[in-house]
């Protein structure tokens, strides 16, 4: 089966999305995510301009191969705008393999290690007393497991704070906002948070926060001490992790579960973090970490070390990764759980897809393929509107991390 043509389809149905889609000579065609959140034309250029052409007449069959050739022959290796790119390439020859079998992505991984997929959604508010109802809600909802994020008080903006409340949003139309953070009020209130929350709703539930890169190594490990009485789940990108031995030091300090990988394109950006049993799941994505392909080099990885999966899921991953990633956590036996931000029922309408939520589990029903598809028309009615990520100051100006 060769491949006969590639294109790439950006569309913006609230926010924008970047498809590939790969057509073969025997009429099977498969589509990868390459959205790369307020760096969207970067990944768009890298498949057209420099990918595309190398695709034409390719065996479609031979994924290992083309995702070596990719990485290998770029000759500049890793990043994420490179990675994004190979990954999109990745799902969408898994998609093709999958409908060329007639089965469903996760048999040709292994086959089903679990029958559905433990996902956690986004809790959130301006002030506490608005975090504490959102939780409410997705318990009543089904949740097992809630992310809680809260405005601080004295700080106009917080990061995970949504406008409405489903479809929290970080990008936003036009140039990049500007927020400003206040590391010592942010850790004067959030063990307060979850001490509400865990009063109110009781320890049935998972509970995760978000720091965002914000924490020095040991604020983070301030902050992870003084959460250990409510048992979370994890606590997310406490410190940025570039140096990955930073986690050494939080680690040292408590027993707060830790989480990282979500910015990370591979395995070589969060092996030491894995060897060094520095962290507890890694965040790593099929759709920023090179695909299904490398994923699974990254998973294996870290079940030597216990550490567990927990993938990225937020908006701006498109259901195309959502597909990919839930045929991925099927199969993978060291899962930890799946982050879920739904989508807006125009996105849903861009992207079919048979994936549902069921009582805080998303069920996969068997299709062939990764299981979502890209209807075109729809696609066509929203163009690309260009947004970023807000950026980050201190009260004195200084910039930080978002
Ligand atoms: O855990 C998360 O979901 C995040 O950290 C995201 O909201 C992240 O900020 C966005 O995906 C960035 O594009
Ligand atoms: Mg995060």
């Amino acid at each position: 089966m060769k491949i006969l043509s590639a294109k790439v389809i950006v569309t913006c149905p609230g926010r924008n999305f970047v498809t590939l889609k790969i057509e073969t000579d025997q009429g099977i065609y498969g589509i990868g995510d390459a959205t790369l959140n307020g760096r969207e034309l970067a990944v768009k250029s890298y498949l057209e301009d420099h990918i595309i052409p190398c695709l034409i007449g390719r065996d479609a069959s031979r994924i290992e191969d083309t995702w070596q050739y990719l990485y290998r022959g770029g000759y500049w290796r890793r990043g994420p705008v490179t990675m994004t790119a190979i990954a999109a390439v990745d799902m969408a020859l898994w998609d093709i393999k999958g409908k060329a079998a007639n089965l469903p992505v996760y048999q040709l991984l292994g086959g089903k290690s679990r029958d559905a997929v433990m996902v956690y959604g986004h809790a959130n508010g301006r002030d506490h007393a608005e975090a504490l109802d959102a939780v409410g809600h997705y318990i009543d909802m089904g949740y097992k497991a809630i992310r809680v994020q809260s405005g601080v008080p004295g700080l106009d903006k917080a990061y995970g704070v949504g406008k409405g409340n489903m479809y929290y949003e970080p990008a936003d139309k036009g140039l990049p906002d500007e927020e400003i953070w206040d590391t010592p009020l942010y850790l004067r209130h959030t063990p307060d948070l979850f001490e509400k929350v865990r009063v109110k709703y009781g320890s049935d539930h998972h509970l995760l926060h978000d720091c965002h890169h914000r924490l020095k190594p040991i604020e983070a490990a301030q902050l992870g001490k003084s959460l250990e009485q409510f048992k979370l789940f994890w606590m997310e990108d406490a410190t940025p992790a570039e140096n990955q031995e930073a986690f050494r030091l939080i680690r040292q300090h408590t027993t707060t579960p830790l989480a990282v990988g979500e910015i990370m394109s591979s395995i070589w950006d969060c092996k030491d973090l894995i060897q060094n049993q520095l962290i507890d799941y890694i965040r790593t994505t099929v759709v920023h970490a090179g695909g299904i392909t490398h994923l699974r080099r990254i998973a294996d990885l870290a079940s030597l070390y216990q550490v567990h999966t927990g993938c990225h899921g937020a908006t701006d991953l498109s259901p195309v990764s959502m597909a990919a990633a839930l045929n991925f956590n099927m199969w993978v036996p060291n899962f930890g759980i799946q982050e879920y931000m739904r989508h807006t029922p125009e996105t849903d309408a861009v992207f079919p897809h048979g994936y549902h939520f069921d009582k805080g589990y998303l069920m996969l029903p068997d299709a062939p393929g990764l299981g979502v598809d890209i209807d075109e028309a729809a696609a066509l009615k929203f163009p690309y509107e260009r947004a970023y990520l807000p950026t980050c100051r201190l009260r004195d100006g200084t910039v930080w991390n978002w």
